[in-house]
């Protein structure tokens, strides 16, 4: 690991001068940090907005040669505004939301329902007409229980059926962490479509749908996990998906038109890492799926992804303020240097529910070429109060000093919490050298507001 500014894990717009400073889009971290104060994610708009056109166009193009058409829908879940949902919508991506919050974000947004989808294991009642108020263009249903809730709620609401999908777990198990991979068996999303015994639990949801005439059985579903990196699970997912699609065309003559291959696609978190190449993995997974296709002798359907991280990971950064540093010796006798700073496991989880890998740098001043191995840890009331598990460090790192940690856009702020009734933090987009504050920073009176007394 080494300093790498510029380049990644940081966003395209993070330059760093001869003279230390740092700047994100044409914007200086110091005057940020002077303006909005710290700890602050900072987003940087043509990044996010580039890293969404990619995915779109290397999708489109790979898919267009097999002649099949694609569509791209942002995963909200790994980050969410309403400015974010409209910039995603503007470069030509649809919105996967995951609950009824996600949903009310992207309509807030101006997102058209039918370029909406609803995702969740366990919607509420609540949720379901919301989703089918706006006219979403898909319900993702999960289990038997609730395609039957959604088929009455449509019912009850009358209309055109509702578009669903059902989501199946291949069985293929993939992503950093046991808990981001999404579809291996033991686990709480989808239908499996094995099948030890009569019809996979797959097969019965499919049938189900296909029994409600309040729904319409738009395709199936797959996601295989996150922040994966070796692809080839991909492409084992859309063959058992396309095969299921198959099989069920076999038995009921109805050959589902849509099959989304969900998200997942890697990023880089530390230098050196490499991130999945939109452009290499749409072509691999579009030649994997014709080929597929040819042996099963159907016709291809209209595929989809959800990609979160990969657009809103990299293009974000956090900006926290040093306060105490302090040696500490180690079991096996050598020192490691903890740098706390101001915020922690309350605007980034990752590290202490994943053992996540991140990568910091003092930013906005000329620090000394020795380096220390230091922990950055931060100010909650737990020990495993982790922000980077192991960095070099400027060996003369001080309270005040700003440090950046990056590729922090996805998962950060969205999965952010009060532990400590430490406020979260704003999120401030960048773009050609000028600020905007997409989300406030909480304040105390923003806490205690939900206090009743
Ligand atoms: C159904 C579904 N789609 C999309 C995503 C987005 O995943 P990622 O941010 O890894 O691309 C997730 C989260 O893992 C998910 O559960
Ligand atoms: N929240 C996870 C991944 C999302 C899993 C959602 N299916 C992470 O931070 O990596």
């Amino acid at each position: 690991m080494s300093t790498t500014i510029p380049g990644e894990p940081w966003s395209t717009g993070v330059a760093r001068a001869a003279d230390g400073a740092t700047t994100v889009a044409g914007v200086d971290v110091r005057a940020l940090a002077a303006e909005h104060g710290t700890p602050a994610y900072v987003l940087d708009e043509t990044d996010l907005r580039s890293r969404a056109r990619g995915y779109r166009r290397a999708f489109e193009t790979a898919f267009a040669e097999i002649g099949a058409g694609v569509d791209v829908y942002y995963a909200g879940k790994a980050f969410l505004s309403v400015a974010v949902a409209r910039w995603v919508h503007e470069e030509g991506l649809r919105v996967d939301t995951a609950t009824g919050g996600e949903l009310a974000v992207a309509l807030r947004a101006g997102v058209p329902g039918a370029d909406i989808g609803l995702h969740g294991n366990n919607k509420s009642d609540t949720e379901i007409a919301r989703a089918l108020e706006a006219g979403v263009g898909r319900i993702i249903v999960d289990s038997l229980v609730e395609i039957e809730r959604v088929a009455d709620a449509a019912a009850a609401r009358g209309g055109a059926p509702a578009p669903v999908m059902v989501r199946v777990t291949t069985g293929v198990h993939a992503g950093g962490h046991e808990y981001i991979s999404t579809a291996h068996e033991d686990q709480k999303f989808g239908l499996s479509i094995a099948s030890p015994d009569g019809d996979s639990p797959a097969m019965r949801g499919l049938l189900a749908v296909l029994a409600r005439p309040e729904l319409r059985l738009l395709g199936i579903h797959s996601h295989i996990g996150s922040q994966i990196l070796d692809p080839s699970g991909f492409e084992v997912a859309a063959r058992a998906v396309l095969t299921l699609r198959a099989q069920l065309a076999e038995r009921t003559g109805v050959l589902v038109e849509e099959v989304d291959l969900g998200g997942g696609y890697g990023i880089a978190y530390l230098p050196g890492e490499v991130a999945l190449d939109p452009d290499r993995i749409a072509k691999d997974v579009a030649a994997s799926v014709q080929a597929t296709a040819a042996d099963l002798g159907t016709p291809l359907p209209r595929f989809s992804i959800e990609p979160g991280r990969a657009i809103v990971g990299p293009a974000g950064l956090t900006l926290y303020t040093v306060g105490t540093v302090k040696p500490v010796r180690t079991d096996d006798g050598s020192v490691r240097t903890y740098v706390s700073v101001d915020g922690g496991m309350s605007d980034n989880i990752r590290p202490a529910l994943y053992g996540a890998a991140y990568h910091a740098e003092v930013v906005g001043r000329l620090a000394s070429a020795q380096t220390v191995l230091a922990r950055v840890v931060g100010k909650h009331c737990e020990s495993g109060d982790i922000v980077v598990h192991e960095v070099q460090l400027p060996a003369d790192v001080r309270a005040g000093d700003l440090l950046a940690v990056a590729a922090t856009g996805a998962y950060g702020r969205s999965m952010a919490s009060n532990y400590n009734h430490v406020p979260r933090p704003p999120v401030i987009a960048v773009s050609d050298g000028e600020t905007r504050v997409l989300v406030r920073r909480e304040t105390e009176d923003d806490l205690l507001a939900l206090d009743l007394g």
